[in-house]
């Protein structure tokens, strides 16, 4: 058996807030960063990108940086803001650097599980960030036990990154070894791994999670790895193209090489990048997702509209939806709700006052706007139910006197197992309820989500090219049962 630390039963410690339900955790994805740029200031090049990747994971942030054969790391529970300063990156210096800003989906929420995971290998360190979720960590885990490894965290990435020392120490070169870890490795895992002889930028077989290479310049060829252009786009990187699922990339002084090392790759992008997760800035299938979501919005318009004075959207996420609602429909676009960008995951508990108010916290209405208004309200999702309910309430306080919800997805019934830790199947208010129930428990007038055609037809690509797991349950890469016991609501075998 795998020692468990009390906390890492779950990523996230069961807690509950005033409404029973667990802390405000927002859905998100981590970020990941890899540069090779000899000759330039590679931990603050890093830095910028982890900048830009923030909305990823705002749990810990950290860079590790390659002079040679030694490795430079530093990394701390924070925002990148808060965990760097000028000295400690002046401190980092080097030719190559990976970085890591965490949401935790494996492991809980400590400095010992923030990542780069950096391991000592036969052939000197790597140090390994990683975006996504495995599904079979369990059984990596005990197999490095067995072997006499130390497992100093309790990630998953921790066990990507032994496994591969593991399969150096045994003889094999980098490449070698880390392609017969990855073939060991089920689940989501997007990463950018640094050695002291090269970068290595990596996506599973399904390719779940984001990765994009850009350039930086040739003679020397300088690359950057990043989960989303808008980490390129920082740094003035100009994008070439993304990781392929099932690829390896190999980036040393004689440029970047390529290797599909896994058998049956298939395309399963989470589409829930697209919808949500992802920067409207950066760019997925040659668009901007800003305008993908425009469209999302115009096709919910054509679908579910309704006759009101004004459209607003929920910042930030649900803005271009809105946008693209209004445009189709013809009815005015307004800011209704102003977003303090401030409020992070990390501030002190409010007074019991303040938790009553609840969402002003976040989101606090305009008045002007509001009062005597019908109202058509954005979003692009409905999780657990929390915002929408009380953002609903706010915007009756403020003066709305019809308000109508709209959502730019079909309703999230699944949890995710890929690297975005949604709650339990049973906190999903669409996983029990219908939507007539839905639109009652939050308190509008009218409730209508994107159908999963007008989904599909926004999208334009091969329907089959997406993880849609949340709004199907349909699971790419099988789940194990222990692994879906723990979050899904399995019915009970007859002999139970
Ligand atoms: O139903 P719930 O469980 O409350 O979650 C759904 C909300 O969470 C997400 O936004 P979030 O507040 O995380 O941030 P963003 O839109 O600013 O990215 C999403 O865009 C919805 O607004
Ligand atoms: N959200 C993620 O991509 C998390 C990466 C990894 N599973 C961790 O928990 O650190
Ligand atoms: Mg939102």
């Amino acid at each position: 058996m795998i020692p468990n630390h009390p906390l890492d039963s779950n990523a996230y410690p069961a807690q509950s807030d005033s409404d029973g339900q667990r802390p405000d955790k927002p859905e998100e994805a981590c970020g990941v960063f890899g540069v090779y740029a000899p000759g330039q200031d590679v931990a603050k090049l890093t830095y910028f990108g982890l900048y830009a990747l923030q909305h990823r994971g705002q749990e810990s942030a950290g860079i590790a940086t390659f002079e040679g054969n030694q490795v430079h790391l530093h990394k701390e529970m924070g925002l990148v803001s808060q965990v760097f300063s000028e000295t400690i990156l002046n401190q980092l210096p080097g030719d190559l650097a990976v970085g890591h800003t965490r949401y935790s989906t494996t492991g809980s929420s400590r400095v010992v599980n923030a990542q780069p995971a950096v391991v000592e290998t036969r052939l000197g360190k790597l140090a390994l960030a990683h975006n996504g979720n495995l599904v079979n960590t369990t059984q990596l885990r005990e197999e490095l036990l067995r072997r006499n490894w130390d497992l100093i965290t309790t990630t998953d990435s921790e066990a990507i990154a032994l496994s591969i020392a593991t399969e150096i120490n045994a003889g094999k070169d980098w490449l070698e070894g880390a392609i017969c870890a990855f073939r060991q490795c089920k689940g989501a895992f997007s990463l950018a791994i640094g050695t002291p002889d090269g970068l290595m930028g990596v996506r599973d077989p399904n390719g779940i999670r984001p990765l994009v290479i850009g350039s930086m310049g040739t003679s020397p060829e300088r690359y950057v790895l990043a989960s989303e252009t808008c980490g390129l786009d920082i740094i003035g990187a100009e994008y070439v193209r993304d990781v392929e699922p099932g690829e390896l990339v190999w980036i040393t002084q004689e440029g970047l090489a390529s290797f599909f090392w896994a058998e049956q790759p298939k395309r399963k992008l989470c589409i829930f990048e697209m919808i949500y997760f992802a920067r409207p800035d950066s760019i997925m299938h040659d668009e901007t997702l800003y305008s993908y979501r425009l469209r999302l919005g115009r096709q919910l318009a054509k679908e579910s509209p309704a006759d009101v004075d004004v459209i607003i959207g929920v910042p930030d996420s649900g803005i271009p939806a809105a946008i693209g609602f209004s445009q189709a429909s013809g009815i005015p676009y307004a800011e209704g709700l102003i977003k303090n960008r401030y409020v992070g995951r990390t501030f002190i508990q409010p007074t019991q006052t303040m938790r009553e108010s609840g969402i002003k916290m976040k989101l606090n209405p305009l008045k002007d706007v509001l009062t005597g208004k019908r109202i058509i309200i954005v979003d692009d999702s409905i999780v657990r139910g929390t915002t929408s309910r009380k953002l609903v309430k706010a915007l009756r306080d403020a003066g709305a006197t019809e308000v109508h919800m709209r959502i730019s997805s079909p309703p999230v019934t699944h949890p995710c197992f890929y690297g975005i830790d949604t709650d339990n199947q049973d906190q999903l208010i669409a996983a029990t309820k219908s939507v007539a129930e839905i639109a009652e428990q939050i308190g509008v007038d009218s409730l209508a989500y994107l159908s999963w055609d007008g989904m599909l037809k926004t999208t334009g690509e091969d329907t089959n090219s997406f993880c849609s797991a949340c709004f199907t349950g349909d699971y790419p890469i099988t789940v194990p049962e222990q692994v879906k016991r723990s979050k899904l609501m399995l019915e009970k075998s007859a002999t139970c």
